[in-house]
């Protein structure tokens, strides 16, 4: 039987139909400064905390309900006659169901203009020790965070004059999940800027949705995002069209917008399986599409699609012309949205701020445990030309721009640009020849005048050999290799250009 309740909230929306639903089941309210006050002024008869305990609230809040006596109220398991017995000596009256929820931490921190003083004093200390005490006490006490739980437990209460064991195990296990979360958000919080990999790594992410299924039919799956701003990354859109996103989508488009943050001029990423397949840079969002497009027409069939502008009439109606999964822009123009309706299942993402660059760590979960490390957020320590030859401008800039998708591309990675325009990409193979070979063998352009970029150094010179051979002029890659002097002569013999960046950009 529920005979007392503490109540205690900083959020306090509903908690006077609730508590007046309570008290008219006759059970005894005890309340804390403000929730007692508003109670009483609803009509409702609480019992101050401190009439209990006491002991005035005082140091500004900081204690109100830090005492045995609430305590012991709470945490007295009543199947125990040694408890039972020491808390009537005490003079200790059970409390077995406890309703808080706690200082707004994460509402403060998310304030632009919050101070280490302001967030400081919002870390609840009594809240989470009320809920922790209750929820180890869960065979016999209720708790309740959340005020999406106050029907279900009133509907219990009224129907069997408790709780049942199973709901308040849930209400428990929900306590630990919010007092922790909480908490990491603290440590966060003050540890933000750190450089340093803390002893103990604790994240928290709020789930935004279930997801109908992982990369697989029969994997489950979900998406949670992390605290603070989500301006640039996928969570930060809009979705202005189509089915909800699946787990591959929202993989494959941060796939997309990775690769199209390195670029400023209109460029367009298409992207499948997370590597790019079509990557062009141009004066206008249309033109960057069609070459993109043209790169590779099989690919992009099915593909996502990202881009640094805003999409047009122009380009939505070519768009439309093949299957694509998700269309990611900062904006659509009134003309491009009237013709993806036609085209139901494309979803349109809105992302203003696409341009946006994320902070952050890098994090690959591995077999009992994760790797961390900083983002990638380089591109090279230098430029040297290391051949006779050096690239002529007009090459050296299409190099960059090669550089620029290499890094994005799955290891060991080699791409082939001319013109701002991917002409062959090759991705993910064991052996960097291999991975040339399909990039060559699978181009849909002349390679003929391309540059070539690969994501790591030449271990031979069969790559400089097989890039001639396809027509390629200029080569940059981060060199490092012993046998670098191969290549280089391998360059020299047939007038290629190469370059060495000194920085290296596996991605797996
Ligand atoms: N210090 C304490 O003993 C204490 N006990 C409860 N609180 C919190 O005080 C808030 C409610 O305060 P009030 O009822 O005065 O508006 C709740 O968020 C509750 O979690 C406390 N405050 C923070 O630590």
């Amino acid at each position: 039987m529920i005979k007392r309740a503490l109540i205690s909230v900083s959020d306090k929306r509903g908690i006077v139909e609730f508590a007046t639903k309570l008290s008219q089941l006759g059970i005894e309210i005890l309340s804390t400064g403000g929730t007692a006050k508003l109670l009483r002024d609803s009509g409702l008869n609480a019992i101050d905390a401190s009439d209990v305990t006491g002991f005035p609230e005082c140091l500004d809040g900081r204690v109100k309900t830090l005492h045995p006596v609430i305590h012991g109220g709470i945490l007295a398991m009543r199947s125990n006659p040694h408890h039972m017995e020491k808390i009537e000596q005490l003079d200790i009256k059970p409390i077995d169901m406890v309703i808080i929820n706690l200082y707004p931490f994460k509402e403060t921190i998310s304030k632009e203009d919050v101070t280490l003083e302001d967030a400081v004093e919002n870390i609840d200390i009594g809240g989470p020790t009320m809920l922790r005490s209750a929820a180890k006490n869960y065979p016999d006490v209720t708790v309740i965070i959340d005020p999406k739980d106050y029907d279900k437990v009133l509907e219990e209460i009224e129907n069997r004059g408790n709780t049942t064991l199973d709901t308040r195990y849930n209400l428990a296990l929900k306590v630990f999940q919010h007092t922790s979360h909480y908490d990491t958000l603290i440590a966060g919080y003050l540890g933000r800027g750190l450089k340093t990999f803390p002893e103990t790594l604790t994240m928290t992410y709020e789930k935004v949705q279930d997801l109908r299924y992982g990369e697989n039919p029969h994997q489950k799956a979900a998406f949670y995002r992390e605290f603070g701003s989500q301006a640039g990354a996928l969570g930060g859109g809009e979705q202005l069209q189509g089915k909800a996103l699946s787990f591959n989508n929202i993989n494959d488009t941060n796939g997309a917008l990775e690769l199209l943050k390195e670029f400023d001029k209109p460029t367009i990423v298409a992207v499948k399986h997370t590597n790019p397949c079509g990557v062009a840079t141009a004066e206008n969002i249309f033109e960057a599409y069609k070459k993109a497009y043209e790169a590779d027409p099989q690919s992009i069939f099915g593909g996502i699609v990202a881009a640094n502008d805003q999409i047009d009439g122009q380009t939505a109606d070519m768009m439309k012309d093949i299957f694509l999964e998700v269309v990611v822009a900062p904006d659509f123009t009134a003309e491009a949205l009237e013709i993806f309706k036609a085209k139901k299942n494309v979803r349109l993402i809105k992302l203003e701020d696409i341009k946006a660059k994320k902070q952050g760590y890098d994090m690959k979960k591995v077999l009992g445990g994760i790797l961390v490390q900083e983002k990638d957020d380089a591109l090279l320590e230098e430029i040297k030309t290391v051949t006779e030859k050096a690239p002529s401008e007009k090459e050296m800039e299409d190099l960059l721009f090669a550089f620029k998708v290499v890094k994005h591309v799955k290891s060991n990675a080699i791409v082939l640009v001319k013109d701002q325009q991917t002409v062959a990409i090759g991705p993910g193979q064991v052996s960097r020849i291999w991975a040339l070979d399909n990039a060559v063998k699978n181009a849909h352009l002349d390679l003929k005048g391309s540059v070539l970029a690969s994501d790591a150094f030449f271990p031979f010179r069969d790559c400089v050999d097989a890039a001639y051979k396809a027509g390629v002029t200029a080569i940059i890659q981060p060199g490092g290799s012993i046998k670098d002097e191969d290549s280089i002569k391998a360059c020299n013999e047939v007038g290629i250009g190469m370059v060495f960046t000194g920085m290296r950009h596996f991605k797996h």
